[in-house]
């Protein structure tokens, strides 16, 4: 439901709208934080009279007193909406249609095989640490893995330079067959059964991840850290709400459903980071900066350092600061991995441990990212294993807690 009061445009829209030449972008203020709801009605009046065309990006129950007062708000507040009514989902159970005959089955397990086969190859310690789960929750992974790769190949791949936005359109249309039971081929088969058998996956943030690939195409700079986490979210953090509801959360869990989701967000957002800092100079080497240029500027960084690959003193006290954001992003992660379910903890954790320490090599490389790629040796990688299978047997802490 949706309130029919004022809105405005936010000053990220704005930007937003600089760098993608995009419709105007209304955000509306919506229930709950308070705190934050004062902050944003003050700059909502600031903002001056409502914009026509609006937009509503986040949709979620409105209480009388947000009708009172609705006012914009920041990317990663409507993204925290969306974390929210994908947590409310978690308890679905509608069945959908999509589920193949058995007669069907043997197509089935062929496809299942091939995502597999897939993850193996590109993922190899998380192929390895998914072995625990049970297989019906393995290969519904396997089948989000290879959907996720396929998208990112749209634009990452090697016919990226033939992708287009009417491409993505096409691609954004399977993607309602997959969920209407209408798959295309057979690895969105594979992905169409999984979320037959898993009701609380939604397509929302599938197709948050197109919007990730638009993003992709439009854009090569990011104007804030808000218009960054946006596109965070949408080419990582969706990973995680996709797979929780695969995931499952711990029966002995306390800790309520959304600081799960909460959680698969941050590791997304976090994985997102590091593979940011890790290759600043080979997107720079592509006309791309994935660094909030407000705080470049603050800095006292310049493009032209960053495409000279100039590791100044700046740079080395810049970067500081946005690898310990991107930990600030892991410990979050943290809290909701201890939460699932014991056995889908592993992966999780092996994840989390392995892509965390990428941001140690960038240390240990001295910031430089330009020239040097950080990566983590295989001894190292392999020692993360039974590191995070230790970690994934405890139990969550929320469990622990007297009540
Ligand atoms: C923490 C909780 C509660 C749940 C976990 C939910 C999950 C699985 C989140 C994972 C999110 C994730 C893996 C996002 C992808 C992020 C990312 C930057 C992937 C990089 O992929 P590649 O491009 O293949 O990486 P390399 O370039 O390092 O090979």
């Amino acid at each position: 439901m949706l309130s029919t009061g004022r809105a405005v445009t936010s000053p990220a829209c704005a930007a937003q709208r600089r760098f993608m030449g995009a419709a105007p972008r209304t955000v509306v203020f919506l229930a709950g934080d308070h705190g934050k709801r004062a902050a944003a009605s003050v700059a909502a009046r600031a903002a001056g009279p409502s914009h026509p065309g609006v937009c509503l990006e986040a949709a979620a129950p409105w209480s009388m007193e947000d009708v009172a007062a609705p006012v914009t708000v920041s990317y990663e507040e409507s993204v925290r909406q969306v974390v929210l009514k994908q947590a409310a989902l978690a308890a679905s159970t509608t069945p959908r249609k999509a589920r193949l005959s058995r007669r069907d089955a043997g197509v089935l397990d062929e496809a299942f095989d091939r995502c597999g086969a897939v993850c193996k190859e590109y993922a190899k310690t998380f192929y390895l640490a998914t072995q625990l789960m049970t297989p019906e929750r393995r290969r519904a992974i396997w089948a989000i893995y290879v959907w996720c790769r396929r998208t990112d190949e749209l634009v990452d791949g090697p016919n990226a330079a033939h992708t287009s936005a009417l491409a993505l359109d096409r691609w954004e249309s399977r993607l309602d067959g997959v969920f209407a039971g209408r798959p295309y081929d057979m690895l969105d088969a594979a992905l169409a059964d999984a979320v037959a058998a898993f009701p609380a996956v939604d397509e929302r943030p599938f197709r948050d991840m197109v919007q990730g690939m638009r993003m992709d195409l439009a854009k090569s700079r990011y104007a804030t850290f808000d218009e960054l986490y946006l596109y965070c979210y949408r080419v990582a953090g969706t990973v995680g709400l996709m797979t929780v509801p695969v995931m499952g959360v711990s029966p002995g869990s306390q800790a309520g459903v959304e600081t799960v989701y909460a959680g698969a967000l941050a590791l997304g957002v976090a994985n997102q980071l590091t593979n940011i800092l890790r290759d600043v100079g080979e997107d720079a080497r592509r006309g791309r900066i994935y660094l909030p240029q407000d705080e470049l500027a603050t800095a006292g960084i310049s493009e032209a350092d960053i495409f000279a690959g100039r590791v100044t003193v700046e740079w080395r006290s810049f970067m500081k600061g946005q690898i310990a954001r991107a930990r600030a992003y892991f410990q979050q992660a943290e809290q909701g991995a201890a939460e699932l379910n014991q056995e889908s903890r592993w992966p999780v954790w092996a994840s989390l441990l392995l892509y965390r320490q990428i941001l140690d090599e960038i240390e240990a490389n001295g910031y430089d990212n330009f020239s040097k790629r950080a990566y983590v040796p295989k001894a190292k990688k392999l020692a993360a294993l039974p590191k995070a299978y230790l970690r994934s047997l405890m139990p969550p802490p929320s469990s622990q807690r007297r009540r």
